[in-house]
């Protein structure tokens, strides 16, 4: 494992961290603070899911890794907009092994 291992755990933290600081400036405070930021945050995940397939299709893995990011990035403050964690995303995905 690199030592980015813990990366998705540290960025739901920022996240986490936005939400309850709510600092000037940032993208994440904007989801959290603006009336349609759930439909935001909803929609860039349509987006981007397209994105993503249009990227798988091309064979673009640079493209698939930027995009795979800006989807785990949108979901990780959706989770945290309906006050669930990365501990859910984990034991849904340990229940199906
Ligand atoms: N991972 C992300 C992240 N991914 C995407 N975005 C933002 O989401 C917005 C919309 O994304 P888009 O995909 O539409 O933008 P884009 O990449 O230009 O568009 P495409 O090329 O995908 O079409 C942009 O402003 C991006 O900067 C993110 N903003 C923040 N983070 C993380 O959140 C942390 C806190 O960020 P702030 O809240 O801005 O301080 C950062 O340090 C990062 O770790």
């Amino acid at each position: 494992m690199s030592d980015d291992a813990d990366v998705i755990d540290d960025v739901f933290a920022v996240i986490e961290d936005r939400k309850e600081n709510l600092p000037e400036g940032s993208y994440t405070t904007s989801l959290f603070t603006h009336e349609k930021g759930e439909n935001a945050v909803l929609e860039k995940l349509g987006e981007e899911t397209t994105e993503l397939i249009l990227a798988a299709k091309d064979d673009d893995r640079e493209e698939l890794a930027h995009e795979s990011a800006d989807i785990v990035y949108h979901l990780l403050v959706l989770l945290s907009m309906k006050e669930m964690d990365v501990d859910d995303l984990r034991e849904e995905l340990a229940e199906r092994r």
